[in-house]
């Protein structure tokens, strides 16, 4: 099968789902003998629940993950056994910590309101076609940045400048891909003679280590020279709490820089995907599903304040919105962040699916496929359908984490869960209830088949049309649309919002219980491609 997969590395998770909905469970994948690949592969639940929680201690993340992985050190991420146990409990402790959620969402406000509206009006009134997924990065990783170090990057500003901090994890997370799907022996070989993808790694490696030691050496002096004057309640960056720590925490073989720098390169590296880019674009093909999320959106105006205006939603507001939530889960099963996940057994053992395993093999899951497993989520399962994550009381329903694998399942589930879901909310309820993502037509959108990371290959191109409305009565919206080549999917986008958009007039539209649609008056531009003058038309 080894000439199978190398054809077909380009679109990895595409054709490991054919894959995986033929084999239906799991399958003995034999590479040749020098290589080192014999691997299973699974999208069976009871074997990821075995593997991850009943049966973890059997399956470290192991020397040779670690090797893999080697740019992030000894840090959380790859760690096991009792390096991993006090790294996990120290993490946890300082990411669950009331003070540090209050700085997360005082953070999280000021990158949405100082850098992300900003450009976003800027992109808007400019009738600029930007990169979306370029956005969102820039987003994260400033966010991230200031949680972890507490210095602003400033990514996300109107001067697009490329960061050598992201090209390095891109470069990293390409080769460490390829390191997956390369025999063992090959990459080893390139990387003692330095060329190819694992020159790449090492200069990556170099522009990290540099970044990382940098800040550490800035928190030193900051913090040695009492230059950090915190108020009660702010709470304060996780490199902030660690140095404050230091003397109290094992650092194992490593000096006290050496796990500075592991630390916070892990949680830079694990905070910096987010998985919007695919949630504006299937929200962009969903129309029905966008304006759910504004009705949400809508729902939560407190009475007193005007529902038809331009309005900036407070992080703290959206905590509890379950459909915004159960959109950015749909999302997540389907371009689950982490799309593979592989494991390695201590001792020989026998997996709920009558496999055999042992320490010559790997164990390879497919979280990507599992998310369109039509046994894991029934027919429906190409459907786009956040209410699978709605209860019959309206509530989040419980889909067990060993079915719905995106953020882990058992002990090493991902520590930074709310702080991605808070994030995310903030940046999409705030772009959603302002603005219409419009993706320019045409654009190819696919996912990469070369990295460990599930990114959109060609980035997700799109215009912003500012959405100013105002309801006027039932089923009566007013609106005003900045431009843009309107299309057979505006107008069903029209018909559900029972609105309309116009080039340069308020357009005043009615969706009819029929579904057609009753432009009142308008300014004389074209609705729905037809360039016409309208004037009480109904459209079919
Ligand atoms: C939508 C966003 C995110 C997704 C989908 C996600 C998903 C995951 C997954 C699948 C793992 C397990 C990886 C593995 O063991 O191979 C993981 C681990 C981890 N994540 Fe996240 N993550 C997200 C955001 C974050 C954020 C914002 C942080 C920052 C605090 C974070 C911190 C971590 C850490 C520290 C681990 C390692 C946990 C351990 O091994 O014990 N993640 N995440």
């Amino acid at each position: 099968m080894l000439p199978d997969l190398l054809l077909n590395v380009h679109q990895f998770h595409l054709w490991s789902t054919e894959l995986a909905e033929r084999i239906d469970g799991s399958f003995l994948f034999r590479g040749p003998w020098f290589a080192n690949m014999d691997i299973l592969i699974t999208v069976d639940p009871a074997n990821v629940h075995h593997i991850m929680s009943t049966n973890f201690s059997n399956y470290p993340k192991g020397p040779e993950f670690q090797k893999m992985f080697d740019i992030f050190g000894d840090g959380l991420f790859v760690a096991d056994s009792d390096s991993w146990k006090s790294q996990r409990k120290i993490a946890r402790a300082l990411t669950t910590h009331q003070q540090f959620y209050q700085f997360l969402v005082r953070t999280t406000q000021d990158e949405v309101e100082k850098r992300l509206i900003p450009v976003l009006e800027h992109v808007s009134k400019q009738g600029l076609v930007v990169d979306l997924q370029d956005l969102i990065h820039r987003f994260s990783l400033d966010v991230g940045f200031k949680l972890v170090t507490g210095h602003d990057r400033e990514l996300l500003s109107d001067e697009i400048r490329e960061d050598p901090f992201s090209k390095a994890l891109d470069d990293a997370e390409e080769v460490i891909f390829s390191r997956h799907v390369t025999p063992e022996i090959l990459w080893k070989l390139q990387k003692l003679l330095g060329f190819g993808q694992e020159q790449k790694m090492k200069e990556a490696w170099e522009t990290v280590d540099q970044i990382a030691a940098a800040y550490i050496s800035k928190k030193r002096e900051e913090l040695g020279g009492g230059n950090i004057s915190m108020r009660e309640g702010e709470g304060e960056d996780l490199l902030t709490s660690y140095i404050k720590m230091e003397g109290e925490i094992s650092t194992g073989s490593k000096s006290q820089d050496e796990f500075m720098r592991d630390t916070i390169v892990n949680f830079l590296i694990a905070g910096r995907e987010n998985s919007l880019a695919w949630f504006f674009w299937l929200v962009f093909k969903n129309p029905r599903v966008e304006a759910k999320i504004r009705e949400e959106l809508q729902s939560i105006i407190p009475d007193e304040e005007a529902k038809d205006q331009w309005r900036l939603f407070h992080t703290e507001e959206l905590k509890n919105l379950v459909y915004l939530q159960a959109v950015l889960f749909e999302t997540l099963r389907l371009y689950p962040a982490v799309p593979i996940e592989h494991k390695k057994p201590l001792q020989p053992d026998i997996l709920p699916s009558g496999h055999h395993v042992n320490p010559n093999m790997k164990i390879v899951f497919l979280s990507y496929a599992m998310g369109r497993m039509s046994s894991v989520w029934g027919k429906d399962r190409s459907d786009f359908k956040p209410e699978r994550f709605i209860s019959e009381r309206g509530g989040m329903k419980h889909v067990p984490t060993n079915r719905f694998v995106a953020f882990n399942t058992g002990p090493r589930t991902c520590i930074g869960k709310n702080i991605a879901l808070t994030q995310m909310k903030a940046m999409a309820a705030n772009i959603i209830y302002n603005y219409h993502v419009q993706v320019v037509e045409g654009h190819p959108v696919v996912p990469t088949g070369n990295s460990i990371i599930l990114h959109m290959k060609h980035g997700l191109m799109e215009f912003l049309i500012e959405i100013k409305f105002e309801k006027r009565g039932a089923g009566r919206w007013v609106c005003k649309g900045e431009e843009g080549t309107l299309t057979d999917w505006d107008l069903s986008f029209a018909r559900e919002m029972g609105l309309c958009l116009g080039e340069d007039g308020w357009l005043v539209c009615e969706t009819q219980m029929d579904g057609s649609l009753v432009v009142h008056r308008s300014e004389g531009r074209w609705v729905a491609g037809l360039r016409t003058k309208m004037t009480n038309r109904v459209l079919k």
